[in-house]
């Protein structure tokens, strides 16, 4: 059973982290280098004490037993009774995979075929719009269907070159609208991302697209695509066998960026980036499976994490990116970490002794510290950073650019590590002019505490391959957490109650059906909004 009280005492009588510092093997010993990606977590409280005992949860949760049944195929995903295979996406060269005593790697290999031939067809103009060669293609998918496409075309666009891609996801009209002002219909490809093709804001969002083309065109769904793993209601809906990608049910929608549902991804980045960006994400699996775990980067990741959310009680962590391109990577991660780790009871289904996973958020920087890195510096709550830099721009002439923004990112780790103290504040003070008792509460206010622990992950460059290794990094900590943690990350029946009433309340917000029986508040905002308009 695990027992985070040990780990509580030491993080309540932990040295700071200035004087960890000075200790001159901890940079090596407290970071990993791993095939070009460096681990930096020494600006943290951990000593090796404390890590000795973070090291002890692996064994008393067995996560060694759990890893290696998830990667041959056990239905670890006890609550759906479903393997947990999104690593099978990614497994291009290592062989069979078998679920329930069928080898699952033929029909993942042909559909990544069928995907790699359908986009070099789009992409070279071999299959043609209505009007001509493809020039815009519209993603419509939400949560699993839509973050990892957006995040990772958004994070690769200095390899696009191929048509320009475009995200619709929320039931919002706006949001279909924005997008549909920008596309020819003649010359659109709609793909329709859902892997159980029920999802009421895709299936909208698809039969809207197909009367907007349906304007233009004669045949729209000869200009639509679908991706999902339930084949007989692709077939429903209209789309032709030979544009429709399935994938198993044991890729859960926030690891299926690795599959089909990556098809926009590579339409715009091509079939050799996206094996490239499979390949980071094998080599991360390899690693994770082989390194003992103090050298093993998403054991330590998780180590770190469940240090500040289990030892030091700190709620949230936020994911700082020092690349604008990695704008949708902490809404990313928000659905990665907190759908597969924010769970109230534990795999038995007893209520969990502890929290459950910290909440994650973040920006990128540095327009973050523009924004709420007041609050990370000087709020009375402990925010754990975590801070991602690539040492190249992938513009050379901007180089010095790229410098300053590595300052930047350097600089806040190191800012929030050593704080500034009430004898330096007073000198700024006193250098204003500010005399007395101005002085001292003019002072007061110039003071950060420090000690404030954060992270770095930094590497070359972002290409394919690395985004490949850091996504798969992540998946692996929140395995590790999870394990831990003792719950399943792998169901998501907290998305459930919300969708039930929205399709409860859709015939009393449209007028077919009174508020009667509502509580009191809904009545009366279904009572405003429809005087208002609906
Ligand atoms: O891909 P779909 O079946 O349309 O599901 C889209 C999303 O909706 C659900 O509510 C789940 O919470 C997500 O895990 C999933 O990614």
């Amino acid at each position: 059973m695990i027992d985070f009280n040990a780990l509580k005492t030491r993080a309540a009588a932990a040295k700071p982290i200035v004087a960890q510092l000075e200790d001159s093997k901890r940079v090596p010993d407290f970071s990993i280098m791993q095939d070009g990606l460096l681990f930096d977590y020494s600006k943290t409280t951990i000593d090796r004490d404390s890590r000795d005992l973070l090291l002890g949860l692996l064994e008393t949760a067995g996560v060694a037993a759990k890893r290696d049944a998830m990667f041959g195929g056990t239905a670890i995903n006890e609550t759906e009774g479903r393997a947990v295979l999104h690593t099978a996406l990614r497994n291009l060269n290592a062989g069979p995979i078998v679920v329930d005593g069928e080898d699952i790697m033929p029909s993942i290999l042909e559909t990544l075929a069928a995907m790699e031939a359908f986009a070099a067809d789009v992409r070279t103009g071999a299959y043609q719009g209505q009007g001509g060669t493809i020039t815009d293609v519209i993603n419509i998918g939400i949560g699993g269907s839509d973050l990892g496409p957006v995040m990772a075309v958004r994070a690769l666009s200095p390899y696009h070159d191929g048509p320009r891609c475009h995200f619709v996801s929320n039931i919002d009209p706006g949001d279909v609208a924005e997008v549909l002002k920008n596309c020819d219909p003649i010359r659109t490809l709609v793909i329709v991302a859902s892997k159980t093709f029920t999802t009421i804001e895709t299936m909208t969002n698809a039969r809207t697209v197909r009367d907007w083309m349906a304007k233009s065109v004669s045949d729209p769904a000869a200009q639509f695509a679908a991706i999902s793993s339930d084949l007989d209601k692709t077939a429903e809906f209209g789309i032709a066998a030979e544009r429709v990608f399935g994938f198993g049910n044991y890729v859960g929608g926030r690891y299926s960026v690795w599959g089909p549902i990556g098809l926009s991804v590579m339409l715009a980045v091509g079939a050799a980036h996206f094996r490239d960006f499979l390949a980071g994400g094998a080599a991360m699996d390899q690693h994770f499976r082989d390194a003992p775990w103090q050298e093993n980067l998403p054991a330590m990741l998780a180590l770190v994490g469940l240090w500040h959310s289990h030892a030091c009680d700190y709620a949230t962590r936020a994911v700082l990116p020092y690349d604008n391109r990695l704008g949708r990577l902490p809404a990313y991660f928000q659905q990665l970490e907190m759908e597969s780790n924010g769970k109230g009871v534990s795999m038995d289904g007893a209520p969990l002794p502890f929290h459950s996973g910290a909440v994650v958020w973040g920006e990128p920087g540095t327009n973050g510290q523009h924004a709420f890195y007041q609050l990370i510096h000087q709020g009375t709550r402990v925010i754990p950073c975590e801070f991602m830099i690539a040492a190249r721009a992938h513009e050379p002439d901007l180089q010095y650019q790229q410098e300053l923004l590595i300052a930047n990112c350097l600089a806040q780790s190191k800012a929030l590590m050593e704080g500034r103290g009430m004898d330096v504040a007073r000198k700024i003070a006193a250098s204003k002019g500010f005399t007395g008792d101005e002085c001292e509460r003019q002072a007061s206010h110039r003071v950060f505490q420090g000690n404030r622990p954060s992270v770095t992950l930094a590497y070359e460059m972002m290409t394919p391959f690395v985004l490949g290794q850091i996504i798969a990094l992540y998946e692996h900590r929140v395995f590790v957490e999870g394990v831990v943690l003792g719950i399943n990350s792998f169901d998501q029946w907290g998305v459930e109650l919300g969708k039930e009433l929205a399709t409860g309340l859709e015939p009393v917000v449209t007028g077919r059906q009174s508020t009667d029986g509502q509580d009191a508040s809904t009545t009366a905002l279904v009572d405003f909004l429809r005087g208002k308009g609906a």
